[in-house]
């Protein structure tokens, strides 16, 4: 299993005063599963996301990664944690921009020491991207963006992949492409993909779809 989450509670303090945003919520991922998440917008996905990443402190509840428990670890065990077993793909690609294209690729596997040029080069051709290597981020459409941070999120071969609105900023032929291309990379490294979307077709491609609403998460039918 590559994910589990256990019983999560998880409360925030807005202008309104307290509210239970997650509640007593479960998930389990399996190695190379693909699972789309859906909801209305401020009901805690990205929230959820965060919390699985280790970015924000577990109130109640367990979230088990890679065999560790977030709840217990320590700031440099969830460090660790996020750059060995973790890629994360954000809808802003957050490429970096003084880096080449294949310095970007590289630059995750580089910070796990887990740097395989092979892979990268793989990766690259994957994702098609092969003629884009020694341009800078810059110079490259939204899907081809989103295609080097993928490649970039893959390259430390981690076991989830955590990816927050991918598509949100391409239209819908570059949007389908870049989920199938995400799909299908993940499902031959094995890795597990939590996605946040809106859309529907997008949510459509992956094995299993939740909705989140009142803290829950329930299996929506394709
Ligand atoms: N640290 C925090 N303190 C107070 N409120 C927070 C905090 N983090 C998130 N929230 C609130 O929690 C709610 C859920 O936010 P979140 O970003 O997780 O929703 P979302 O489902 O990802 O929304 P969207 O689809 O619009 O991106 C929002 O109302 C947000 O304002």
């Amino acid at each position: 299993m590559s994910l589990t989450i256990e019983s999560l509670n998880h409360q925030i303090t807005d202008g309104h005063g307290k509210r239970q945003l997650l509640s007593d919520l479960s998930l389990t991922v399996g190695q190379g599963e693909c699972i789309g998440l859906m909801g209305d917008s401020g009901s805690g996905k990205t929230t959820l996301l965060n919390l699985i990443a280790g970015l924000e402190p577990i109130q109640q509840g367990q979230i088990i990664l890679a065999g560790v428990a977030l709840a217990q670890a320590s700031e440099q065990q969830l460090s660790d944690l996020r750059k060995t077993q973790l890629g994360i793909i954000f809808q802003q690609y957050n490429l970096l921009s003084s880096l080449s294209v294949q310095d970007n690729i590289a630059f995750s596997a580089r910070l796990a020491d887990r740097y395989d040029a092979s892979l990268c080069t793989a990766l690259a051709r994957q994702l098609d991207i092969q003629a884009l290597l020694n341009q800078y981020p810059l110079t490259l459409s939204g899907g081809e963006m989103q295609r080097v941070a993928i490649a970039r999120a893959m390259s430390a071969q981690p076991q989830l992949l955590l990816a927050d609105e991918p598509t949100g900023n391409l239209d819908d032929n570059n949007s389908s492409c870049v989920v199938e291309l995400l799909v299908k990379l993940a499902k031959s490294h094995n890795t597990a993909l939590v996605l946040v979307t809106h859309s529907h077709n997008v949510a459509a491609k992956m094995d299993k779809i939740y909705q989140l609403a009142d803290g829950q998460l329930t299996l929506v039918n394709k």
